[in-house]
């Protein structure tokens, strides 16, 4: 195994197998790639065989980049080897032995929302007041004593003095036994069952001791007392334990990760070896000190020293948006533009957010561009189910005869027609050889019962009713009738479920579209807007090529890299979140995320600021993030004009923006120019819509629609390609 690619120290904490091994290094400093090589070593030198070795990381993307990475070294050898999650790590074992605490191996996952559904039959149950217990905050108080190993019977005993804990104790305890009835477990579940097997199993426990001779963690900073307690079970046995972290990327506090593991390890393993790593091998010299220097800002921590030999880099771009539209159209023009000009690969950009919500207009300037792009940790917009319901809507009213689109909504929300029904339906259709919908005129001929024959009739009647509306309505507003009259909206309140909340503001997002449809196109009917609607999504949904932007949220992209970083929504409010700005250990933790953010980076790194956003349908105006203040200023360049970094701060009142940027404009002009191509439909802002008929140079012959044949030059003149 050639190991002359890592430097002294990394070499140091391969070769060091056995025993106990603690890894605390920064960003960047090839902690990962130290437990792949470790793993390399283990097996190839060691003749360690790969179903002996447990690894975990923190997310599915990392333990699939873990392994491929020593797949690359060690070949398929690497296939029979647990790299995982603590969840499905936990999974797997359950999967063989959880009829030993009462469940069979058919057990099923509760979704959060499947949660919030149990908790608020268990809360209705025991009679008390929802009010006073909310499901979601009781869930909260459940899920920390999970992650503490407190079972229903321990919280309760920790809790007989005090009112209202004793009563969410009751709850616990009804809720964990109706899981047990479904024979289903929730997510924190998992790892506590896990553990509880193997403390009162000793053969399951020594089977697992005995096979994992060798345990890797790797974001060690971010595990939480139950799962330091089921790593510390498992490697008793061998105790060739390995951990690696850095304590300024510990992110998931609020989810009950606790530095203290780190601490403790020391303790627990006594004559472990403690390994730093202080060369950082991802990002540029400005990078890094960018990093460094907003980290320091934080209080509670080690100082850490991090260099690099890499060239000093490309300074960090920032720039301020009118709105969060122009911010995802700067960030797709400048994609597009590295792309053309200098050959980087969508694959190697990565967009990183705060939160879900901002990337929806993120896709949509992507794709404007044409740009593909995968979201990570999240579903995309127009792939949701809600999206699609309401587009089926739309496609049925404004043609009737869509037997898919009827399908799908015919009984959403449920309205007692079943899928038996359905089948009626279909058969009558196929014997008329007309449409589904042609068919529920003629319910009489459907052989159902007269309780849904009337349901049928009720839907017709629904469906020609908003049929109607379409001649009368502007687009936006009989979206609002569809989502009004068809009980859409009004059934996912019925349950307010965070699922079902996020709905509902996917939904108003969806909205957003359909005013920001009006605003720009020329015909506003909705078959225009259906056709608009289809083409992205239909790209949205596009094939399995490889070459994609990247999308995430901080908190997904730990651990992974990449030559170009956005990170988007620096705004006070945003990011750092509005719960931060008065909390200070919450500030220390957004802080550390923004570090997470910021390493990420090997050689461009852009920050992006809104002056206002809309996201639900709601304007915010804010103030830059204290992160950029927080950056060395000779690391930064504005692509703002009159917008030198020193002034930018000084500038964090200002609200909105006067006019863009002189040269972003350009950039802009640059990209469009390509696209007026001959045929190419544009608008003027003068001449109005037109089509390209002579191109020459920059010189472009445009037939407009009004004003006859002109010639227009490009570089005068911005046109919009429609
Ligand atoms: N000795 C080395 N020589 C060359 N490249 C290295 C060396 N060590 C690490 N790298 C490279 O540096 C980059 C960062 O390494 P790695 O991802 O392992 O860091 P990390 O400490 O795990 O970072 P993070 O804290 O972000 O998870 C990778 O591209 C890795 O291949
Ligand atoms: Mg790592």
């Amino acid at each position: 195994m050639d190991l002359s690619t890592l430097n002294d120290m990394q070499r140091k904490a391969v070769l060091k197998t056995d025993g106990a091994l603690l890894l605390l290094a920064g960003a960047g400093s090839g902690k990962t790639r130290v437990l792949t090589y470790r793993i390399a070593h283990l097996i190839n030198d060691l003749e360690v065989h790969p179903s002996n070795i447990l690894a975990i990381t923190f997310t599915n993307k990392a333990a699939n980049e873990m392994r491929e990475r020593v797949e690359g070294i060690i070949g398929s050898d690497a296939q029979n080897m647990w790299i995982s999650t603590f969840h499905s790590c936990c999974v797997r074992i359950l999967r063989k032995d959880i009829d030993k605490i009462g469940y069979t191996r058919s057990f099923v996952i509760y979704d959060r929302s499947d949660q919030m559904t149990l908790m608020k039959d268990c809360i209705k149950e025991l009679n008390i007041n929802d009010k006073m217990y909310e499901p979601k905050t009781v869930l909260g108080h459940i899920s920390d004593a999970k992650d503490k190993m407190i079972n229903s019977k321990r919280f309760k005993e920790i809790h007989q003095n005090d009112f209202r804990m004793s009563n969410i104790a009751k709850v616990y305890s009804l809720y964990q036994e109706r899981l047990m009835r479904n024979n289903a477990l929730d997510f924190d579940d998992l790892i506590m069952k896990a553990i509880e097997i193997l403390e009162n199993n000793e053969g399951v426990l020594d089977f697992y001791q005995r096979k994992f001779r060798y345990i890797m963690v790797d974001e060690y900073q971010d595990t939480n007392r139950a799962q330091y307690k089921l790593v510390n079970m498992l490697a008793k046995r061998h105790g060739n334990l390995c951990v690696v972290g850095d304590d300024d990327q510990s992110i998931y506090g609020w989810r009950g990760a606790d530095i203290k593991n780190i601490l403790e390890f020391e303790k627990d393993y006594e004559d472990a070896l403690v390994v730093k790593l202080e060369q950082n091998y991802r990002s540029t010299q400005t990078i890094l000190d960018a990093a460094n220097k907003v980290i320091a800002n934080n209080i509670t921590r080690k100082d850490k020293k991090l260099w690099t030999e890499s060239d000093l880099g490309d300074r960090i771009r920032t720039f301020k948006s009118r709105d969060e539209r122009e911010e995802g159209d700067f960030i797709a023009h400048s994609i597009k533009k590295m792309n053309n000009d200098k050959g980087i690969e969508y694959r190697d950009c990565a967009i990183l957010y705060r939160t879900n919500a901002q990337s929806r207009a993120l896709e949509e300037a992507l794709i404007k561009q044409n740009i593909k792009y995968k979201i990570f940790g999240g579903i995309k917009f127009y792939e949701r189910k809600e999206i699609k319901d309401l587009i089926a809507y739309l496609r049925i009213i404004q043609n009737p005869v869509d037997d898919i689109s009827l399908k799908r909504i015919i009984n959403v929300p449920k309205r007692g027609i079943g899928l038996r029904t359905l089948e009626k339906i279909e058969d009558v259709s196929l014997i008329k050889k007309e449409s589904m919908y042609l068919s529920l005129y003629d319910a009489e001929n459907i052989d159902v019962s007269t309780r849904v024959k009337s349901k049928l009739r009720e839907f017709t009647t629904l469906i020609s009713a908003l049929s109607a509306m379409k001649d009368v309505y502007c687009v936006t507003k009989l979206i609002e009738k569809v989502l009004e009259n068809t009980g859409y909206i009004k059934e996912l309140e019925k349950d307010d479920s965070i699922e079902n909340q996020t709905r509902i503001e996917n939904l108003k997002e969806f909205l957003s579209v359909a005013v920001e449809f009006e605003k720009t196109s020329e015909e506003k009917d909705l078959e225009t807007f259906l056709a608009t609607i289809s083409l992205i999504s239909d790209m949205d949904s596009s094939d399995e090529d490889d070459d994609y932007v990247s999308l995430m949220t901080l908190h997904s992209a730990k651990g992974l890299e990449f030559p170009v970083v956005f990170l988007a929504g620096l705004e006070e409010g945003v990011f750092p979140i509005s719960r931060a700005l008065t909390d200070e250990i919450e500030l220390e933790e957004e802080r550390r995320l923004c570090y997470v953010g910021i390493t990420r980076a090997m050689k461009t790194l852009y920050m992006t600021y809104a002056s206002s956003r809309t996201i639900y349908g709601k304007t915010n105006y804010s103030r830059i993030s204290r992160f950029i203040g927080e950056l060395p200023k000779d690391c930064l360049k504005s692509l703002n004009k009159n917008e030198p970094e020193s002034k930018i701060l000084k500038k964090q009142n200002s609200i909105v923006e006067k006019y863009k940027q002189r040269h972003m404009e350009k950039d802009t002009k640059d990209i469009d120019n390509k696209e007026v191509v001959l045929g190419a439909k544009v608008k003027h802002p003068a001449f109005g819509t037109g089509t390209v008929v002579a191109k020459n140079g920059s010189t472009v012959s445009i037939a407009f629609d009004n004003k006859g044949i002109k010639s227009i030059n490009l570089e005068y003149v911005k046109l919009n390609v429609i």
